[in-house]
């Protein structure tokens, strides 16, 4: 309903990136470590899918990426996934197996819809 942008899924994980250069993760935004709440974002209108996280301790916005046909998500372990864009490795070290479990059905949705 409406034109704007709804959450299809929203959950609790630490939001990371991978440093090609250092050869590690990297935990995204400017403190330290610390929970976010994700979510996926659906704008029916434009047929689009967004990745949005924010800490959940001062809302810094930690994540923000579209969701491209053709993405491949890969659930490295039951509690990290992890899938790339043209530039970065993303991960999400998911709080609990069923946050991961949500986040993944969401996911594997929107690919199936783009
Ligand atoms: C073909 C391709 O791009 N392949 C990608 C994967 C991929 C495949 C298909 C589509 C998209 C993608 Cl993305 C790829 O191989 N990449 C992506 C970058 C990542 C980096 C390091 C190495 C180190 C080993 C592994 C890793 O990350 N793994 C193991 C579980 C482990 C779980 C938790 C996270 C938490 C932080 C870190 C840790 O524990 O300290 N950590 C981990 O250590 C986590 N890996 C990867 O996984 C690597």
């Amino acid at each position: 309903s409406g034109y704007g942008e709804h959450s299809i899924v929203a959950v609790r994980a630490s939001v990371m990136v991978y440093d090609d250069m250092q050869k590690k993760w990297l935990p995204s935004g400017s403190s330290p470590g610390g929970i976010s709440k994700v979510h996926i974002y659906h704008h029916p209108s434009n047929a689009t899918f967004r990745i949005v996280g924010r800490k959940v301790q001062d809302h810094e916005v930690v994540i923000n990426c579209a969701i491209l046909k053709g993405l491949k998500y890969n659930e490295a372990t039951p509690t990290f996934h992890q899938w790339r864009d043209n530039r970065q490795v993303f991960g999400l070290n998911f709080a609990s197996k069923e946050d991961a479990a949500s986040f993944s059905t969401a996911m594997r949705g929107a690919l199936d819809a783009l």
